[in-house]
């Protein structure tokens, strides 16, 4: 029988197949690479600063949606948390959204230009768009497994905390706010999404296709950081060799 060829991993194995996947996080791409050894100008961290604001705020989207798709009651009374922490509570805090503001203006961009969205290449749209497309037509289980690659955040959150200040002393550290909370957001997070993931893919065919889930959305991390490599690093933003709208006759 296929199961017998192929039985299921211990809990203890199918997690460290899934924390083996680090090595594809986007802390290793060339982009970030530059950022943790203090290389990128002013413009460049902007431009990271504001194409990641689409990121954040499209985080509790998809956090709605898998609660929309969830039936299970104390799933939805856990996850609730996540969309609190980003969009900040009725009273009291303000949640993950502000902070990045604040992290934007420290960097020296306005409110305005982040909630515009102008600087948002497509690619980066794109990306985001297909985890959000994910969560919202994907199984709830399938969708809280492609949240882990928070399991390897806290060690990027704490490499900008250590580089930042050392390196762009521009920027104001009040700013850096975000990644501070998100050091123990992320931990209780992954916690609870490790859990859901371990005890509900059982099967060895379901614990494979955890690990694919888990490599889409690495893809999407990468894929964000490979176009804002291409636009400010490479200096290949969409259309560069294009012809302006209106510069022929055509
Ligand atoms: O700065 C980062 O590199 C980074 C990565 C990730 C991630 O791994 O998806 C998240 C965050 N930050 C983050 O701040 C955050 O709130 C977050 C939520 C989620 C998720 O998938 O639900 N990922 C991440």
């Amino acid at each position: 029988m296929a199961e017998d060829r192929n039985p299921p991993w211990s809990r203890e194995e199918f997690e460290e197949r899934l924390r083996s996947k680090q090595v594809y996080y986007h802390i290793h791409h060339p982009f970030h690479q530059r950022m943790h050894r203090g290389e990128l100008t002013p413009e460049q961290i902007r431009g990271w600063v504001a194409n990641r604001f689409y990121y954040q705020v499209s985080i509790p989207i998809k956090d709605a949606a898998i609660m929309a798709n969830c039936p299970d009651r104390e799933v939805r009374r856990s996850w609730i948390q996540r969309i609190e922490d980003h969009d900040g509570q009725m009273e009291g805090e303000e949640g993950g959204i502000e902070a990045w503001l604040r992290l934007g203006e420290a960097c020296g961009l306005d409110r305005e230009d982040l909630w515009s969205q102008q600087y948002v290449l497509p690619g980066v749209r794109f990306a985001v768009d297909a985890y959000v497309n994910f969560a919202r037509s994907a199984h709830w289980r399938d969708a809280v497994c492609s949240s882990l690659t928070e399991l390897f955040a806290p060690s990027i959150h704490q490499a900008r905390l250590d580089d930042w200040p050392k390196y762009y002393g521009w920027i104001d550290s009040a700013g850096l706010d975000y990644f501070r909370n998100r050091l123990t957001q992320a931990r209780r997070d992954v916690a609870y999404g490790l859990e859901v993931t371990l005890s509900s893919f059982q099967s060895r065919e379901e614990q494979e296709r955890a690990l694919e889930i888990l490599q889409f959305k690495l893809d999407v991390l990468w894929t964000m950081m490979d176009c804002m490599h291409l636009a400010y690093v490479m200096d290949m933003p969409p259309y560069a060799a294009t012809e302006p709208e209106g510069s022929t006759d055509g």
